[in-house]
Order: structure tokens, then sequence, then C-alpha cells
């Protein structure tokens, strides 16, 4: 076979048969695809020896997962029958090749999330106060999906107060192709995966992935609306099941660019029980009124802790959540539930210290029980129709 031209990529078919059937289960770590099927192996041959010798094209230089898929390729190929050695060779890919890889993986520039097809619930996380919880919630309720084997994406959209990345224990940058942005992939670790049938994956995006931690991001009305705008269409998620927006505390200019960019989004309210929050979470979920939004839920943050003799400390009062509910099923006219009460709970506030979600640290524990609980009502329920074109029109 002659050597292929520097910036050819051979087809499948064109490879080491038994090689590149070894290849088609090696995935990217944050496309989630074959490397075969991407465009990622130039060439792959085996000669009688049993030497294989496979060309792998990154996506960038310096790519950071550069070591795992040079390990996840040796290790395929060397389980392949015959192969006494493994020889990796890696290179980059020319402009064009990345251009034909965003085209594979349909990349577009525009909100994923709005198509029509779209099958992605969209839930956008809003609190009236700051410190309720709002970053913890999210970040469990999309870990206790992912470990039902769903594909979750965040976007971290507190853009002056932004913690997810600290909360899921991620210190990695996404990678940049051209135009388009891979959002780091955070694994479910084995021991939280339910048994479904479907490895569930977390993607997430964060301002604090682009700026310097030691410095406050100034940012005012346009550039914010431009951040989270960028962060819906230049960010390639991929399929996703849902897709979880972790909103500044308020109804400020963020809030109001998710409720345009993302009209079919539905609200999640959270609130700790105390009279104080319970009226500004109002304002928070009765937005909607004006943006169009749909809420779908309530979800009480630091509710009643229980002690080791049997009674229920609660901190910041009771019964709050409910009334928000109450409140907001009359100012907007349809049902507004509530989700859920999540306890105070120490490993909770633990998990987030560590970088590791409750859901799947602890799972069993109050706090853990409780938001796994909403995260399948989450789950369960039927994708909304709210705003979506129901394809009625003549043809
Ligand atoms: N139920 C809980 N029990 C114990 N600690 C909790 C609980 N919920 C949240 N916390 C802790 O409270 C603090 C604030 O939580 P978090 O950062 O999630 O709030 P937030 O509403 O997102 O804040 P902001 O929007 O101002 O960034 C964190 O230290 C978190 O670990």
């Amino acid at each position: 076979m002659s050597d292929p031209r520097a910036d050819d990529v051979l087809a499948p078919e064109d490879l080491h048969p038994a090689l590149r059937k070894a290849l088609d289960r090696v995935l990217d770590p944050e496309l989630r695809r074959p490397v075969t099927e991407l465009g990622m192996i130039r060439s792959a041959a085996l000669d009688d020896a049993g030497r294989a010798a496979v060309h792998v094209l990154l996506t960038i230089s310096g790519c950071p997962l550069r070591s795992t898929i040079e390990h996840d390729v040796r290790e395929a190929v060397s389980t392949v029958e015959g192969v006494r050695a493994v020889a990796v060779e890696v290179g980059v890919m020319t402009p064009e090749q990345r251009t034909a890889l965003k085209e594979r993986v349909g990349h577009t520039r525009t909100v994923p999330f709005n198509d029509p097809s779209s099958l992605t619930r969209v839930h956008a996380v809003t609190s009236g106060k700051g410190g309720v919880g709002k970053s913890t919630v999210t970040v469990n309720l999309a870990a206790a999906l992912a470990a039902r084997g769903r594909s979750v994406g965040i976007v971290d959209a507190d853009v002056h107060g932004f913690s997810v990345p600290g909360l899921l224990g991620i210190d990695r940058s996404p990678t940049q192709v051209g135009d388009m942005i891979l959002p780091p992939v955070v694994e479910v670790p084995e021991t939280a995966r339910q048994d479904t049938g479907r490895a569930g994956v977390l993607k997430v995006i964060s301002i604090g992935m682009f700026v310097d931690p030691d410095q406050p991001v100034a940012w005012r009305g346009p550039m914010l609306h431009r951040a989270v705008e960028q962060f819906l269409t230049d960010v390639h998620f991929g399929d996703l099941d849902h897709l979880f927006l972790d909103l500044p505390p308020g109804t400020g200019d963020v809030a109001i660019s998710v409720a345009q960019l993302l009209p079919t989004a539905e609200v999640l309210v959270v609130s700790t029980p105390q009279q104080a929050a319970v009226e500004v979470a109002e304002r928070s979920g009765a937005l909607a009124v004006q943006t169009g939004q749909t809420v779908a839920g309530v979800i009480e943050n630091m509710a009643g802790m229980p002690m080791p003799d049997g009674s229920v400390l609660e901190l910041f009062g009771a019964g709050g959540g409910a009334r928000i509910a109450e409140s907001l099923t009359r100012r907007l006219g349809y049902e507004v539930p509530l989700l859920g009460g999540v306890p105070l709970d120490v490993a909770l506030r633990e998990g987030g210290d560590t970088g590791r979600p409750v859901v799947w640290s602890a799972p069993d524990s109050p706090a853990a029980a409780a938001l796994r609980s909403v995260a399948d009502v989450l789950g369960s329920r039927p994708l909304g129709l709210a705003g979506r074109p129901l394809g009625l029109g003549p043809r």
C-alpha cells in the first residue's frame, strides 16, 4: 500500500480490517464518538511480524487528552489477535480535516436546543437570593440523571459567581477546534452508575474555564448576552437528554438573555424556606410571565435537618417552598409543583467542597435521596410542548 499524503485520512474501510474493528471501539473522550468515524486515524497497518503501526490525528496541537487517546488506541490495538507490538504515532489535523470533523459531528453555529426536532429538555435553574444552594442543586440533579445513564450538559451561566467547575472538581480547559468548543466531560464513577444499560455522561461549560480565576468578571449586559449566546452556539454538546443552566441569582441580564435565547427552557426555582428568600424567589419565577417560559417547579433547599435524637432542626424555617409553589400557581395560571425539599446536610456541603456530587459519593444521605427523587421526576416527565411549533401548518 502506498504511503498516504500528509493531509490524507484513510476512510475506515482502507484501514487494516482487524485494527479498524478494534479502533471502532475507541471513543474520543470529548466527542464520545469512535475515532475512526471522526477521521482521527490517518493509517493503521499490521505487518507479518505482528507489528501494528497506528497514526492518530488529534484535533489540535497540545490537545489536553493526548495521553488518554494514545493510551486507549494502544490498548485497543494490542487486543487484536497476532499483534505483538504497537507503535502509535501522533499528529495534528490540518484545518481542512478539522472542518471535515465539524461537519461530521454536525456542528452548526445555531442554538441546537431550539430546533423543533430537539429532544433535549432544557432546565433553567434560578433563585431569588444568592447562596441558597442553586449551583449545588443544579450539579447534583445533573449528576443524578447522568448516573441513570442520561447524557447531560451544564452551562454555568452564573457569570459573576461561577462555581460549577469547583463543585465537579474540573480543572481542565475546554478544547477549541476552530469556532467549535468541546466541553470537558466528567465521567460518572463506576460505583455511582445505575444499571440502565446506558453510560451516562456529564459535559460542563463555565465562564470560569476562560477567565483568570483571580480576576473578577466585570462584564455588563451586552457582553453577558454574548457569552451566554456563545455557550449555546459554539459549544458542541452533541446529543443531550438534559441541559441545565445555572443562572445567576435574581432577574438580571443573564436570566433575560437565557429567556430570549432558549424560550422553551423550563424554569426551576430554588429557595430556602426562609420568608425573605421566598419573596425574592417568587419574583424570579414570576419573570416567566414576561418571558413566556414555563416554570416547571420549585425546589426547597436547606430544609429541616434530621437530628440524631429524631427531632428536625428547621434552621431557615419551614414551608417556604410550598408557599412559592402556591403563589406561582396563582400568578402563572397553571400548576407549579413543589418538586421536593432538600434538607441541610453536611454530606452535601462536603461533596461540594471536594468536587464530588453527593448523589454519587453518598447517594443514601438525606440530601442525596431528596435530590435523586427530584431528578427522577425531571427524568420521567415527557418533553414539554410549551413554545414548540406543533407542525400542524400547511405542508
Ligand atoms: N442542603 C444543604 N446543606 C448543607 N449545605 C448546603 C446545602 N445546599 C447548599 N449548601 C452549601 O451552601 C453554600 C452555597 O451553595 P451554592 O454555591 O450552591 O449556592 P448558590 O445559590 O448557587 O449561590 P450563588 O448563586 O450566590 O453562587 C455552599 O457552600 C454549599 O455547599
